[in-house]
């Protein structure tokens, strides 16, 4: 059984209580389809690692006590400091000592200001437990929540037999009765309510390994395969930020991907099953997922070189560029496809090749997509809404006419 980031490390509450329940039969017939990424690397395949891959954002079914590892040497504490912000979040850290010097070292972090970071209450979701729904309105790349989280902790690591008691006892009454009203899926009390509950946070400063984090109000976030939010981690302020990847209606549910979007339909459903113990019965399916993997341009952006040459050879047609875009523009809206890599490598190319046509409107519009895509995923738009302002400005502005070749 292969679940999250780790296989093979198995143990007693390691599976999701209700994971050997029959999935229900998805009413399409469904081709499995190949993953757009290797598959992960076991650690259980290899010798104790020494550094470890940092896991992509995204949910991951994380927190596995491992039985091969080295006994550990958890350092737990909390930042930031109860005295430098005594009404806030604090986060229990679960890391090593060099994290935990350098985590220190870095801080006094900013104060979250919960009204800035949260478009969302927590409601009850027929057939999910609780879930997530919006207040208002919010446009794509917007923040819908910022939040520092409740505990952030490696998500691969031997953890002590009396992981669960020690954790809770160096944590505020609040914060523990927080973290244990979270959705549990294994057996495990606070390991469990990680694992079911952490986003990947990717590596600390002084740890490269792979930790999660676990908010009280993102952990509620639901599953989709056609999400309509991102996760970010946000190290500057010490936060997990979420934010929109297309405009969410007042009361709609937020959601995030927690495996790879792009994977097959029956691989997604057997990492949704055997990590979070349910199967999805979102509208997303394959029909044309796979394609996108196909297409060099969905991982490897247009290069400017080629760009550059295609504007200024006299023999090649004004559209050369755009078929194979526009087809992947077609299959990312087919497929309910909204993560920013994929968007962005084809806005990015789409707002040059405009640019170098002298399409104001199209310029425009590609612009804005590339703003609210890099928003979405960095939390700036990157330049991209100067650009839209003025296409004219950018040095791509009207190279083909300027060329003599319009
Ligand atoms: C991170 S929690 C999300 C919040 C959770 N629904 C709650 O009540 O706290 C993950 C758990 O939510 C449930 N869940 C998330 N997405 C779901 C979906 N699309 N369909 C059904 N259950 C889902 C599963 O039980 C999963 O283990």
């Amino acid at each position: 059984m292969r679940r999250g980031f780790l296989a093979g490390l198995d143990t007693p509450n390691s599976r999701p209580k209700s994971s050997s329940a029959k999935a229900p039969q998805h009413p399409t017939k469904r081709t499995p389809l190949a993953p757009i990424r290797p598959p992960p690397v076991s650690v259980a395949d290899s010798a104790p690692p020494t550094t470890l891959t940092p896991i992509p954002n995204g949910h991951v079914g994380c927190c596995e006590r491992a039985k091969t590892l080295p006994p550990p040497q958890p350092v737990i504490f909390q930042v930031p400091s109860k005295a430098s912000q005594p009404d806030g979040t604090i986060t229990t850290c679960i890391t090593i000592p060099e994290a935990r010097e350098k985590l220190l070292s870095k801080g006094p972090y900013p104060a979250i200001d919960a009204q800035e970071g949260c478009r969302i209450r927590v409601v009850d979701v027929p057939g999910k437990g609780k879930g997530c729904v919006s207040t208002g309105a919010i446009p794509r790349g917007a923040l819908i929540i910022r939040e520092r989280p409740l505990v952030i902790a490696p998500t691969v690591m031997a953890f002590p037999g009396n992981f669960d008691r020690i954790v809770a006892h160096a944590m505020s009454a609040d914060a523990r009765a927080a973290l244990l009203s979270l959705n549990n899926c294994y057996e495990d009390k606070i390991i469990g309510v990680l694992r079911t509950n952490n986003w990947g946070i990717g590596a600390l400063p002084g740890h490269d390994a792979p930790y999660g984090g676990t908010g009280a109000i993102i952990s509620r976030i639901n599953h989709s395969c056609a999400p309509n939010a991102l996760f970010r981690w946000n190290e500057e302020m010490f936060a997990a930020e979420v934010r929109a990847l297309r405009p969410i209606r007042r009361g709609e549910e937020v959601t995030m991907c927690y495996v790879p979007e792009l994977e097959g339909y029956a691989s997604r459903q057997e990492r949704l099953r055997d990590a979070y113990g349910f199967t999805c019965t979102c509208e997303a399916v394959d029909g044309l997922r796979a394609q996108l993997e196909g297409l060099t341009s969905h991982s490897d952006e247009l290069p400017d070189a080629r760009l550059w040459g295609w504007a200024r050879d006299t023999r090649a047609r004004d559209d050369a560029l755009l078929g194979a875009l526009e087809q992947q523009v077609a299959i990312m809206e087919q497929e309910l496809y909204v993560r920013p890599e994929g968007w962005l490598t084809v806005a990015r190319a789409l707002v040059k090749i405009y640019c170098a046509l002298g399409n104001t409107v199209a310029a425009r519009r590609w612009a804005v997509c590339a703003a609210s895509y890099t928003r979405a995923a960095t939390g700036t738009d990157g330049g991209w809404e100067a650009v839209a302002r003025n296409p004219e400005q950018t040095v791509w502005w009207g190279v083909r006419v300027k060329a003599g070749l319009r």
